[in-house]
């Protein structure tokens, strides 16, 4: 597979959310930038105003929406969209995508393809065949061979705001890692490299169901041991459930495991920790969501990994907790009773 990369190429990035225009004004530091936004409309408007989701615009940024443009001009591409949408757009893009790609996305969530159009529905166990990581949907959906995911401890504020911070480029191929840390290193941005790209992906996703248990908590009132009790035990349960959809614990223990659940349930500038405290105060989730301009892709994970835990049996009684509230099958008073009842066995029995 030849590359036809050269150090003056623009990079490709698609979305301009909080997080999209983070990632392209940092790889703006280092080289020029096309950043794809949804809509003719939106990129005017952010070429307009050199503003998008409240960031300033870097100047060697050109806002596009033509999938062809970005497709030609770039050889690295990151999507960073929100994970319902990324396959759709992925097809889109398929027709100029080719083999000498290489894709690096920063999307923590699934997909979930099922047959004839069905629903989601969360009391249905669902296999692993039904449910894909954003790489996978990416080589389902293209010809792009080289693909690599970008997740770790990365609150778009903090980044936005030029804190210092870390994170981990996953892939198989020694290439994309190489392109993810040539292109974002910096002095306030460390990047690590780890080959294991599902387990890697499969961190970022799941914990933002414990970043929104810890909102609950914090909603609640119930204190720090509480909030370290359910950050702890969290941090098994995604090791559980990660073993059953094929990651390595070892990925669990690193920066994009325990680094991102420390930062996500910790920071009242997390989404999907917003959302949990939201809860607790009593508001429904239909109304959280729909009064939130940012994406809690927490929420949808709850209901995939619910059912995901019926199917492989394994035992997730945070994540099923959250499911009762969110689903007000339970109220947060009965979900925290449940989860202090629960029969714990061994404390460390996964390594
Ligand atoms: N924000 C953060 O701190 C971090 C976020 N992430 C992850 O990054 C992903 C994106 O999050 P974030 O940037 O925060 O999202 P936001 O909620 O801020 O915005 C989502 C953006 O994606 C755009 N979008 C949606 N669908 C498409 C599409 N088909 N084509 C192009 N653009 C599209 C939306 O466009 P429009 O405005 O037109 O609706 C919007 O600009 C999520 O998976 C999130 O978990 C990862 C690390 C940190
Ligand atoms: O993934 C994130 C930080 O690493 C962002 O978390 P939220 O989506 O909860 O804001």
């Amino acid at each position: 597979m030849t590359s036809k990369s050269s150090s003056k190429d623009p990079v490709g990035v698609l979305g301009a959310g909080s997080f999209g225009t983070v990632i392209a004004n940092m790889l703006a530091e280092k080289t020029d930038v096309i950043l794809y936004a949804r809509t003719p409309e939106r990129a005017k408007n952010i070429n307009d105003k050199r503003e998008s989701s409240g960031q300033a615009l870097h100047e060697r940024i050109t806002v596009t929406n033509d999938l062809e443009l970005v497709a030609k001009s770039c050889n690295v591409i990151f999507p960073v969209v929100p994970s319902a949408n990324l396959r759709e757009l992925i097809r889109r893009m398929s027709p100029y995508l080719r083999p000498y790609h290489i894709l690096i996305h920063g999307t923590k969530g699934f997909d979930v393809s099922l047959p004839d159009n069905k629903q989601l529905n969360a009391n249905r166990p669902l296999s692993r065949d039904y449910v894909k990581t954003m790489s996978e949907v990416i080589m389902e959906e293209s010809s792009v061979v080289r693909v690599g995911c970008l997740a770790g401890p990365n609150l778009a504020g903090e980044m936005a705001a030029r804190q210092p911070a870390a994170s981990v480029v996953a892939s198989h191929f020694d290439e994309v890692i190489n392109a993810g840390q040539q292109l974002l290193k910096n002095e306030r941005f460390l990047i690590y490299g780890n080959s294991d790209l599902i387990g890697v992906e499969l961190c970022g996703v799941l914990k933002n169901i414990i970043a929104i248990g810890a909102g609950v908590i914090h909603g609640l009132g119930l204190g720090e041991n509480a909030k370290a009790l359910l950050i702890s035990r969290g941090m098994v349960e995604m090791i559980y459930i990660g073993q059953a959809l094929g990651g390595n614990t070892k990925a669990f223990i690193g920066l994009a495991g325990v680094g991102d659940l420390i930062a996500t349930c910790s920071s009242q500038h997390s989404r999907n920790f917003t959302v949990g405290t939201r809860l607790a105060k009593g508001e429904k989730i239909k109304d959280i969501i729909e009064s939130m301009e940012e994406t809690a892709e927490g929420v949808r994970t709850i209901e995939i990994v619910k059912s995901l835990s019926e199917f492989y049996k394994v035992r997730c009684p945070i994540t099923e907790a959250l499911h009762n509230i969110i689903n007000e099958e339970m109220t947060v008073g009965d979900a925290t009773t449940y989860l202090m009842k629960f029969p714990f066995r061994a404390e460390i029995d996964f390594l």
